[in-house]
């Protein structure tokens, strides 16, 4: 019952979540030089080399592929994290045609769009949702994406998305190592957030790297060719511009890592 519309889209969101008024929401505007280098900041350790991709479906609000969480065969450490924390999905977030749509900004600078891959804390809580009302239970990996040259592996992705192309829609995608999305440097921001689309949960440490990855403006294109309805609706909307604009530091500190 919400969307990314001027009806149902961000700034209507407090209405049915006020916790969207809260006080560690995301995205936030990254300002580099407000953001200290903490030495104490180890470097983060991705192991999806186990990891086991599920399937690929539209949610009505991005395209997501999912993962078995069932035990510890793909996590993130290290960091700002105090435990491994399991990969559960990611997702995109992205602009229209020639607009930005990443949701973290760097000194107001935002990049064509946004890859969210989402972790929980399996050693403090015993479920995905118990840990995302958890103030240490979800750890969101953020990786901007920039327009360059042609992603080598998002075709992997962008060569399902026809078969998702309505809401509620699903296809086994199994096999995908998310490692060949990342960019060659793990440097990154870190502080402490919510989700970004409702229920807006602060329960997220997030990491976002420095470096974006190069994708085509017609990889990205792909993304816009999914719609945010469903095969039933009469009303075609493309989805695009799915993104939450930054939202109020309150104090926060963000930290860089070395
Ligand atoms: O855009 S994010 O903040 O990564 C949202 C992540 C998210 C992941 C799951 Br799984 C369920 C609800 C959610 O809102
Ligand atoms: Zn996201």
């Amino acid at each position: 019952q919400w969307g990314y519309g001027k009806e149902d889209g961000p700034s209507i969101w407090h209405k049915n979540f006020p916790v969207a008024e809260g006080d560690r929401q995301s995205p936030i505007d990254i300002i580099p030089k407000e953001a200290p280098r903490d030495p104490n900041l180890g470097p983060i350790v991705l192991n999806y080399d186990q990891c086991t991709s599920l399937n690929i479906t539209n949610n009505g609000h991005s395209v997501v592929v999912e993962f078995d969480d069932t035990d510890d065969r793909s996590v993130i450490q290290g960091g700002p994290l105090g435990n491994p924390y399991r990969l559960k999905q990611f997702h995109f977030h992205w602009g229209g045609k020639g607009c930005h749509g990443s949701e973290h900004t760097v000194e107001g600078m935002s990049y064509a769009s946004e890859l969210h891959l989402v972790h929980w804390n399996a050693v403090k809580y015993k479920s995905f949702g118990q840990a995302a009302e958890a103030p240490d239970g979800l750890a969101v990996l953020g990786i901007f994406l920039d327009t360059g040259d042609d992603h080598r592996w998002l075709h992997m992705i962008t060569d399902a998305l026809y078969m998702v192309k309505f809401k509620a829609s699903v296809t086994d995608f199994k096999g995908f190592n998310p490692k060949c999305l990342l960019p060659s440097s793990l440097h990154y921001w870190t502080y402490l957030g919510s989700l970004t689309t409702p229920p807006l949960h602060e329960s997220v440490i997030w990491i976002v790297l420095k470096e974006p990855i190069i994708v085509s403006e017609k990889q990205l294109g792909k993304f816009r060719t999914l719609l945010f309805s469903g095969e039933e609706e009469d009303q075609r909307m493309r989805m695009e511009n799915n993104f939450r604009p930054p939202q109020p530091l309150k104090g926060r500190e963000v930290r860089s890592s070395n």
